[in-house]
């Protein structure tokens, strides 16, 4: 199966674009014409690159305002195409996409648009061209695929086919199942895009605010399907308006096309198998069980203020590297490695942000599939010299140098007996069972590669934006969840470097993970028991509280326990929601503690203004603890 992007997809100049998307693994390019005009090449100049890079020229758009003109406009408008035909074959480039006429003179007629085309499919025909014809959502009087199809039939020519985007079928909400009944012949190219739900007008909302298929909310699979159903067998290929990836980076913008596109062929595959029998099978999205492990790099002062908080949270040492300076602590399925190597992936993680977690352990269905399909979708593997008598352990990069490893079901007991001495657990724990879930920071530029990278990867689903305040800025954050809640992830994206995320990120370098959220079974016991061990919740404002019994039907006898530990909470129809938060740590790292009672299966979302008001009250009283 062929793989395309267009240009205007990605920012930088045509250079950029095209050394990013050779990179990122596409078959070819659709040239938008903008960005070949801006560029001082030949057209034939421009077309060797390309080729040479390894890519196909696999369409030249857009054309615009050709069809149902009055007669001195018409006139025009066809040797305006002249013009564009000799450019196409300069750059070596057979297929054109004409969009559908906007022009405020257009005088719309199915047939009068067919006989242009018919007239244009000639003139294309006699220099080895062919044109393809798409409806924009906002076309003057064409602006549904399926007149565009009417169009295209009558016009009747073997040059002259369709070209469907699947941003101007869904967000006009038309049925894509209507494109099955199109011959998969006449079907010249197809584009896709996929674009958050919000109520905006069509031309705005797809210049943009499209993005890659799987990063928001259209059904694009749906769309693919009902394509390939069709026996379609050209190019699928990414076009994307987006103001954010006008202003990224090219190559991670072209990296996330290409694993936004495999793994929707992959899911097209798996619902549609009887149409896809050129695109070869891969593991299916893994199912997370758990998280195996979460290592800390630290050093010096930091690593014991770190083990400190760590036995006031309940953790015990309970083993050391065979080989290397890390320490294994757990309570319940929780694991935290504490690395103080000096060399490897946690010293350079080190070096570059101090005390930091630099690596995660997933509990996966299976190890080997997730480096299979992690692989196809465009992620580096990860390894590292193993010391002697270790276990290897397969592992990738995440996004932005971030290491993840992958452990399988049952190989989870070995890793720890195989790896490291034990040590017999001295007091008891404190209640707390596993990682209920790690939320990264990162900025707001880098949120949808990140949400497209957990749900591309693994069985994961993405829960819809939500705002959060802060006093200096807004945040924007997202969950990431297993259908049966074994594994969440929050990404937290940050606009401003006011904003107490924001900050944390000026700090470091690019995402991290900022907050790890352990779960027990009785928030209150533990509270009980992490106070014993010296621990100190995170105080907030006596405000809080009324507020909460005003907005809740809590027992006095309750919120006063709660007012007591710092515990807030959250209710909702599914169930109930505790939480507090240990002071922070490392910078501005911190730990949560939650109860889930129920269904409820958010984040305490509304309690995050007050939690973050509360960490900067301490920041600001330079409270805050040297580690
Ligand atoms: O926004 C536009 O004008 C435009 C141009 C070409 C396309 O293929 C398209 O989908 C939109
Ligand atoms: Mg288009």
């Amino acid at each position: 199966m062929k793989t395309g992007i267009a240009t205007v997809s990605i920012s930088g100049n045509l250079e950029e674009k095209i050394e990013a998307i050779a990179e990122a693994g596409f078959t070819g390019i659709e040239i938008f014409e903008q960005d070949f005009i801006a560029d001082i090449r030949s057209p034939a100049a421009v077309g060797r690159r390309i080729r040479e890079s390894g890519l196909e020229v696999m369409l030249f758009q857009p054309f615009r305002d050709f069809e149902g003109l009055p007669t001195a406009l018409r006139a025009k408008a066809f040797e305006r195409a002249r013009r564009k035909f000799d450019v196409m074959q300069e750059l070596g480039c057979e297929l054109m996409l004409i969009c559908s006429s906007v022009h405020p003179e257009a005088l719309g007629g199915i047939d009068r648009a067919a006989g242009d085309l018919a007239e244009l499919g000639d003139l294309a025909a006699s220099r080895g061209l062919r044109v393809g014809y798409e409806a924009l959502a906002w076309g003057r009087h064409v602006n549904d695929h399926r007149d565009a199809w009417e169009i295209v039939r009558r016009a009747d020519h073997p040059n002259v086919g369709l070209v469907l985007d699947s941003f101007h079928t869904l967000a006009r909400g038309i049925d894509p199942e209507t494109i099955r009944r199109i011959p998969g012949d006449k079907i010249f190219f197809v584009q896709l895009a996929d674009a958050p739900a919000i109520e905006m007008d069509l031309l705005y909302w797809s210049r943009h605010f499209r993005n890659m298929p799987g990063e928001g909310d259209l059904r694009v699979t749906d769309f693919m399907r009902a394509v390939m159903a069709t026996g379609y067998a050209g190019p699928v290929s990414l076009e994307i308006f987006n103001d954010q990836f006008r202003g990224g980076s090219p190559k991670t913008i072209a990296r996330d096309g290409y694993r936004s596109l495999i793994a929707l062929m992959d899911d097209v595959r798996r619902q549609e198998p009887e149409a896809m029998s050129g695109v070869p099978p891969l593991p299916a999205p893994v199912s997370v069980h758990d998280t195996a492990f979460i290592e800390f790099a630290a050093q010096g002062a930091a690593l014991t203020a770190l083990e400190d908080l760590l036995a006031s949270l309940g953790f015990q040492r309970r083993g050391r590297h065979v080989s290397k300076a890390v320490t294994l602590w757990q309570q319940g399925n929780i694991r935290f490695l504490l690395n103080a190597e000096t060399t490897g992936h946690a010293a350079n993680a080190w070096t570059v942000r101090g005390t930091t977690i630099c690596d995660i352990g997933l509990s996966v269905a299976s190890a080997e599939d997730t480096v299979i399909r992690a692989e196809a979708l465009g992620a580096q593997p990860f390894s590292q010299p193993i010391g002697p008598g270790e276990m290897p352990i397969p592992a990738i990069r995440g996004l932005g140098g971030s290491v993840m490893h992958l452990i399988s079901e049952g190989a989870l007991s070995d890793v720890w007996d195989v790896d490291f001495l034990p040590e017999d657990a001295a007091t008891p724990e404190a209640g707390l069972t596993r990682v209920d879930h790690i939320a990264q920071t990162m900025s707001y530029d880098e949120m949808l590669s990140w949400s497209l990278f957990w749900t591309t990867l693994f069985d994961m689903q993405k829960a819809p934006m939500v705002d959060v305040v802060d006093p200096d800025g807004l945040i924007r954050s997202r969950a990431i969840a297993a259908p049966d809640g074994a594994a969440r992830i929050t990404l937290n994206g940050a606009e401003s470097h006011k904003t107490l995320a924001g900050s944390f990120l000026a700090d470091g370098l690019g995402a991290t993970i900022q907050h790890v959220a352990l779960a027990t079974n009785d928030i209150f016991a533990t509270a009980e028991a992490l106070k014993a061990r010296g621990f100190e919740a995170l105080p907030l404002s006596p405000n809080y509280f009324d507020d909460l019994s005003a907005r809740f039907d809590l027992q006095p006898e309750q919120l006063d326990r709660m007012r007591a530990a710092s515990i807030l909470y959250d209710a909702d129809e599914h169930g109930e929601f505790f939480q507090f938060y240990s002071k922070p740590f490392a910078g501005q790292m911190f730990f949560e503690v939650v109860e889930r009672r129920g269904g409820y299966a958010g984040y305490g979302a509304p309690n995050a203004p007050f939690r973050i008001a509360a960490l900067k009250r301490l920041q600001r009283a330079k409270d805050m603890p040297t580690v």
